[in-house]
């Protein structure tokens, strides 16, 4: 039996996007897989007061459970409650890269899908795009499309290099497609290792700095869809104090280097109104996790390292939404 997304308590990103593109702002759109991720991303926009896109992608509903999933997302509209306010919440599929998955997760409970056509030829896109949109339309559901390709790893697909979105086609795609946000490829890319060193200058405090985004695209989709929602995927910062906890711990992260977050205040201040993070808070987790169990071996209670995993997490996306995204208190 299908289940829409206002039986679970949630909404769907059509008013949240036009309030951020209006007020200068992005929502936070956060990967999750378990139980903690999902803690501490509603403890964080809480407390921050910050409406939040809980994402999943088609790896992470393999590995929680489409009925547990569904369950976890109506949980979470009670809990932000018991949490003492109720920010609002969109349950969003990430990557979804056919129509099958799209109307799975509609049926599902998902207040929002991506449907990522930006591997085929442009037709096809627009084909794929336009016959998602028809169905979640039908169930209240938003539509994220993408244009241009993003360098490195999604859902086992491997893109060596990123292909620029083409600003010429933008307005075509949103017209013929009725998409309710747009993905744009601007230099950005998924993973830890978005930048090796060779690629960055050093500042003058010795910290290395890529190249910067190319903000003229974006301006150019602008003008040609002026108002339109546009979502930046691959914008965690990778943040060197976990990179070196995880190394001082065991681990072997070399050359991580992703997008200051500089940059990604001015993308949230301009028609970006979703900024997509999931390897930071891999990265948060994993450097807790490496630290608890490096200094206690004897520990072998989950709840002894996830609970400081969790605590950092909530940390670093109360900072994203006090600081980067500027979505705090717009809730
Ligand atoms: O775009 C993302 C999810 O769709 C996540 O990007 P990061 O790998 O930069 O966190
Ligand atoms: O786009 C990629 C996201 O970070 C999700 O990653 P995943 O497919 O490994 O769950
Ligand atoms: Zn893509
Ligand atoms: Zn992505």
């Amino acid at each position: 039996m299908a289940v829409n997304y206002k039986e679970l308590g949630l909404v769907n990103s059509k008013e949240l996007f036009a309030k951020a593109v209006a007020g200068g702002y992005a929502i936070p759109a956060y990967n999750f897989n378990n139980l903690e991720q999902l803690q501490a991303i509603l403890q964080a926009c809480v407390e921050t007061k910050s409406p939040v896109i809980l994402q999943v992608s088609s790896g992470a509903r393999k590995y929680a459970n489409a009925t547990l999933l569904r369950n976890m997302a109506k949980g979470a509209t009670e809990y932000v409650k018991e949490l003492g306010y109720e920010v609002p919440i969109v349950l969003h599929l990430d990557h979804g890269d056919t129509f099958e998955i799209c109307k799975e997760c509609i049926d599902n409970g998902f207040s929002s899908v991506m449907i990522d056509g930006s591997h085929h030829p442009y037709e096809k896109n627009v084909e794929l795009t336009k016959q998602v949109v028809e169905y979640a339309h039908k169930h209240g559901v938003t539509v994220e499309g993408e244009l241009g390709v993003l360098a490195g790893v999604e859902d086992d697909v491997v893109a060596e290099e990123s292909t620029y979105t083409r600003p010429e086609e933008v307005e075509d795609f949103v017209k013929r497609t009725g998409v309710d946000s747009l993905a744009i490829s601007i230099g950005t890319s998924h993973g830890a290792h978005k930048f090796t060193p060779a690629q960055c200058t050093k500042n003058a405090d010795g910290v290395l700095v890529p190249p910067p985004l190319k903000f003229e695209i974006l301006e150019e989709i602008e003008k040609r869809i002026p108002g339109f929602p546009i979502v930046l995927h691959g914008s965690s910062s990778v943040p060197a104090e976990h990179i070196e906890t995880i190394n001082k711990y065991g681990g072997k992260l070399d050359a991580a280097v992703g997008i200051p977050e500089e940059q990604l205040r001015k993308a949230a201040a301009s028609a970006v109104c979703k900024i997509n993070i999931d390897s930071d808070g891999r990265l948060a987790m994993t450097a807790a996790i490496r630290k608890v169990m490096a200094e206690n071996p004897g520990e072998f209670d989950p709840r002894k390292y996830l609970g400081p995993a969790r605590d950092a997490l909530k940390v670093l996306y109360m900072h994203k939404n006090n600081n980067v995204l500027g979505s705090a208190g717009k809730a």
